[in-house]
């Protein structure tokens, strides 16, 4: 097995708001290895942006992050600003959600990615250019494109831009922040291919940040399933989507618009004052009385499977399947084992 090239130890992320305290991220483990994607996947607003952004410190300055975050043998949390810096885009690049806000309107794309190049001064101004037209025909622009502005550029083109600027440099991670987000199904995986193929072809590592458990599952090596601020399931991306384990991560799969059921039922809790117990349970068709009083760890199965839920726990599983609180239309059956199926 390949040693991690990003190690997160015990993450804590808050925001001190009008509303109260934030907690985007808490007690977040989770480790990259060299040349793998991982998928973080999980409903709007539970904190997949607050993480990545965490990693290069482009929180805001209300954010408290507590823990560790070791990119191969820096201490992130603690280094200088000023290697910070350096580190950003060359050793991490970040893929946005949102290009044309990254993006200066009033730079043609060419010399964006050329600032790249000349910001970690490796080389001077006529070769960055030059090297800023091979990165667009590499995401598929003609290079004759450099000289266009944002504005002349569509969705789709606008975020190949931003992974040639993400990928400028080589970093050994890259971090892609719903990078696929707004554009239609084919553009969609067009990008998601691109990149990852990109990052494949350079032994890179990625954090794949996206609400898409399916392109997810067909694009990253593990998952880690985030809900409410906590990672509440982390596995292989087969074995998370064939037999998902945490009745969240069932519900995000049944919510698939290909098995037609509409988004997960329910709202996610607040971040400010979480409710008690598992995060989840208010809206777990599994639940018993226990969930709403005791707050589960996230303990380690078989294979590097990790699960955050008192049904993992011997000997309740069997016997709560068996009697869920909540009824929906069975797409569930309880195996022997104890292990749901869709
Ligand atoms: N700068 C900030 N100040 C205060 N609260 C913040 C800030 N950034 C994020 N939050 C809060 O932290 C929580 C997590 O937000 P985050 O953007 O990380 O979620 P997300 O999973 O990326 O959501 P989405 O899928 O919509 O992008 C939310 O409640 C959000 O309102
Ligand atoms: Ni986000």
């Amino acid at each position: 097995m390949s040693s991690p090239i990003l190690s997160i130890e015990n993450l804590n992320v808050s925001f001190k708001t009008s509303k109260g305290i934030v907690k985007a991220n808490e007690d977040v483990s989770l480790q990259i290895r060299e040349g793998e994607i991982l998928g973080l996947i999980g409903e709007t607003g539970c904190g997949k942006t607050t993480l990545g952004k965490a990693i290069l410190r482009l929180l805001s300055g209300k954010a408290k992050l507590e823990g560790k975050i070791m990119y191969r043998d820096k201490d992130l949390l603690t280094l200088p600003e000023k290697e910070m810096r350096l580190l950003r885009g060359k050793e991490i690049g970040i893929i946005l959600q949102n290009p044309s806000a990254c993006l200066n309107p009033v730079l043609s794309t060419g010399k964006q990615i050329a600032e790249i190049y000349r910001y970690h001064e490796i080389m001077g101004k006529k070769e960055a250019e030059k090297k800023a037209g091979e990165m667009l025909e590499l995401v598929g622009i003609s290079s004759s494109r450099g000289c266009d502005y944002p504005h002349q550029f569509s969705g789709g083109m606008l975020q190949r831009v931003m992974v040639a600027i993400g990928l400028a440099i080589r970093p050994g991670l890259l971090i892609a922040d719903e990078p696929t987000k707004g554009l239609d199904p084919d553009t969609k995986l067009q990008i998601a291919e691109l990149i990852v193929g990109l990052v494949r072809k350079e032994n890179a590592s990625m954090l794949l940040i996206t609400h898409d458990l399916e392109l997810a599952g067909r694009l990253a090596d593990r998952i880690s399933v985030m809900y409410a601020g906590e990672i509440v399931e982390m596995g292989m991306a087969e074995e998370i989507i064939s037999s998902p384990k945490h009745p969240y991560t069932l519900d995000l799969l049944r919510s698939l618009p290909g098995k037609g059921f509409g988004t997960v039922s329910g709202h996610p809790p607040s971040l400010v004052s979480p409710p008690s117990g598992c995060r989840y349970h208010q809206r777990c068709r599994f639940r018993f009385e226990a969930c709403s009083l005791a707050h589960p760890a996230l303990r380690e199965l078989e294979g590097e499977r990790f699960i955050r839920c008192l049904l993992s726990e011997k000997g309740r599983r069997k016997e709560t399947a068996a009697q869920p609180l909540l009824t929906l239309q069975p797409v569930l059956r309880c195996s022997e084992e104890g292990i749901w199926r869709c």
